[in-house]
């Protein structure tokens, strides 16, 4: 009774803090809000532009259209808050958008943050959450969030391995017994696959194109082992020579060629999570094996990709993108267990 009282004043909620993306949960509805980590601002004042509503879908908008005064920042960059006034702003209007307050009541928060920030990060995400009206605050590792959400017994006695790729760092941690016993992070992650496209065209057909128009080959063609019928798209951009706009055709064949060597980063990290793993456990990954989750995921074929280089069953997630909030949501359900083992602090319901 109690419970959705407190749920119905003041909902508890699971933040997924992420370099390209925040989705925020709550008690019982899941996933209610998914907007780009992204804010648009004045340069000369550093007022958020459209009466501080320039945060997310909106702002995503504007990013390489705007005008010279007015820049559109990310104020987290590879997991880690890089703006702290910026990011608390936007964690401020997204908990109330996704959550009005009602009776001046202040949440209880569990956020995913990645497994290796330092002690200075961790106080960062706190504080801004803290100012943005959090009122108990728990912190869980993304990889452990993401290992909740897609459903993987991580508290029996026996390794189970998985890796975000997200956008901005990649995650790869084995769990046993509900604890992380090996773990790595890696930069390469989706932009730096966004980079890679774009240079990669640059070089190629010395075409200049939009990390935003990069992006979206990836999504459309990017794909990271043979496809059945190969694609193709047409690009449009600046050419390099003579500075006029031009298009290009690109296939899935040269997109492959570009994304290879972010792709080979990434199977290093998850080999070295392997070796830094008791050997007792790593027997277990021959049957348990690897779950991808994270929007790098998504990229065509890439569980068929890692299954050949790596050697173990790989599965990707059936909804890469929302497993990390997913998994707080499953959180909040069992606060009462969960809590015990999350870092905590703040001001208490
Ligand atoms: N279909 C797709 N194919 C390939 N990549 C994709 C696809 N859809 C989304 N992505 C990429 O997924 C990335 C975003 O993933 P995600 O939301 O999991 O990251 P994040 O949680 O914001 O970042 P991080 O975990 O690094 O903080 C972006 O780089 C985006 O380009």
């Amino acid at each position: 009774m109690l419970n959705r009282l407190r749920d119905w004043l003041c909902p508890d909620l699971g933040i997924d803090l992420g370099t390209v993306n925040t989705l925020i949960t709550l008690r019982g509805q899941g996933v209610v809000l998914n907007e780009p980590t992204i804010v648009a601002r004045s340069k000369e004042t550093r007022q958020i532009l459209g009466r501080g509503a320039a945060i997310g879908k909106l702002a995503k908008q504007m990013v390489g259209r705007t005008p010279g005064s007015i820049e559109a920042v990310r104020p987290i960059k590879h997991g880690v808050i890089t703006d702290f006034h910026l990011c608390e702003q936007m964690l401020n209007y997204f908990i109330r958008k996704a959550a009005p307050p009602k009776g001046g009541l202040r949440p209880r928060v569990v956020i995913a943050v990645p497994s290796e920030i330092s002690p200075v990060e961790k106080r960062a995400v706190f504080n801004s959450a803290e100012r943005a009206g959090a009122g108990r605050i728990y912190l869980i590792e993304e990889a452990k969030a993401a290992s909740i959400g897609a459903g993987l017994p991580i508290s029996e006695p026996l390794a189970n391995m998985i890796c975000d790729i997200g956008g901005g760092t990649t995650e790869t941690a084995i769990l046993s017994l509900g604890e992380i016993v090996a773990s790595q992070s890696t930069r390469v992650a989706g932009d730096e696959m966004n980079e890679a496209i774009r240079d990669y065209i640059r070089q190629r057909y010395s075409l200049r194109i939009g990390i935003g128009t990069a992006e979206q080959i990836k999504i459309e063609i990017g794909s990271a082992a043979p496809l059945a019928s190969e694609l193709n798209t047409e690009v449009r951009g600046l050419d390099g020579i003579s500075g006029i706009p031009r298009k290009a055709t690109i296939t899935s064949e040269e997109i492959r060629e570009a994304l290879v060597e972010c792709l080979w980063k990434i199977v290093g990290s998850i080999k070295l999570t392997i070796e830094g793993c008791d050997p007792e456990l790593i027997g277990d990954l021959a049957d348990t094996g690897l779950v991808l989750t994270g929007g790098g995921a998504l990229l065509r074929n890439a569980g068929q990709f890692f299954q050949e280089h790596l050697g173990i069953p790989v599965r990707v997630d059936d909804e890469p993108l929302t497993t990390v909030a997913r998994g707080t949501a499953i959180c909040l359900e069992h606060l009462h267990y969960w809590r015990k083992k999350f870092q905590t602090e703040g001001a208490g319901f």
